[in-house]
């Protein structure tokens, strides 16, 4: 589904991603852990097409990251730390103008399944700027799967969202991997990491830590002496032990 190869981005003489490679299979969730700055965002941008890289090489839906990125955006699903809504428009009209942007057939019938889908059909006719960050965060996600995309991206899609319906949003992600999507997702929240099949820990840049969730505990069990360490023990052990570079490194 997805595979980097030593990917490297840089903003002038500062590298916001550092020779990262990773792969994601197909039908998991792979989370993308990390302080704010860690190089997340930079990270998924690149993956969904919407960067090039200054350097390395990869491949995302069989499509190359550098030449083939207007391919990779048309097909992928991209909820973005923003949002992207109208807040002037209703819950529907938004819905219907990313339909309309991705080329969405039956238009009226998807979006009436998204409305149902994500229990938005009580406030279909109100304007996104009248709403609550839960729900919003629902039209968000309902527009960001709209044109059924195989792989999802969502970038922090959770964060200021109440327990809650940060519950109901991860049952609504795992229904979706069940009908064969590949979610990428990147969080704050250590509970959410434990329930991803993957991780990759990044830290300034790098990534300093990946793997499958039960092959990271076993991993670091020995070292931080317990049987199941949790995952934000192993990230504080990882990081406290030198991972990661001086995020300033200079080119050449
Ligand atoms: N266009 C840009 N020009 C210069 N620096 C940038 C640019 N985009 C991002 N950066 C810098 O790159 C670093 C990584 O940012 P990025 O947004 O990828 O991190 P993040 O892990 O997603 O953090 P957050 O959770 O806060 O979004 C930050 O220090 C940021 O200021």
């Amino acid at each position: 589904m997805i595979e980097l190869n030593q990917i490297t981005k840089q903003f002038g003489t500062f590298r916001a991603v550092n020779r990262v490679s990773l792969t994601v299979s197909e039908g998991s969730v792979f989370g993308l852990l990390g302080a704010n700055g860690a190089g997340k965002t930079t990270l998924i941008r690149i993956m969904c097409g919407i960067l090039p890289p200054t350097s390395g090489r990869g491949r995302v839906l069989g499509y190359d990251i550098v030449k083939e990125r207007a391919q990779i955006k048309e097909r992928i699903g991209y909820m973005s730390q923003k949002f992207s809504l109208y807040p002037d428009l209703t819950v529907e009209e938004n819905i219907r103008f990313y339909a309309g942007l991705y080329g969405v057939e039956q238009i009226k019938k998807r979006t009436e399944e998204l409305t149902g889908q994500f229990s938005l059909r009580d406030v279909s006719k109100k304007p996104v700027a009248a709403l609550g960050g839960g729900i919003r965060q629902r039209v968000a996600f309902a527009a960001a799967i709209v044109h059924r995309p195989r792989l999802l991206f969502l970038d922090e899609p959770t964060s200021g969202v109440d327990p809650l319906t940060r519950r109901l949003f991860w049952e609504q992600l795992y229904e979706l991997t069940e009908q064969g999507m590949t979610i990428v997702v990147t969080t704050h929240y250590m509970d959410e990491a434990e329930r991803c099949d993957q991780v990759a820990l990044m830290n300034q840049g790098k990534i300093v830590a990946q793997g499958k969730v039960d092959e990271l505990k076993e991993r670091y069990a020995a070292e931080l002496d317990t049987e199941r360490p949790a995952l934000a023990d192993i990230f504080v052990h990882v990081i406290s032990q030198g991972g990661g570079e001086h995020v300033q490194e200079k080119l050449g």
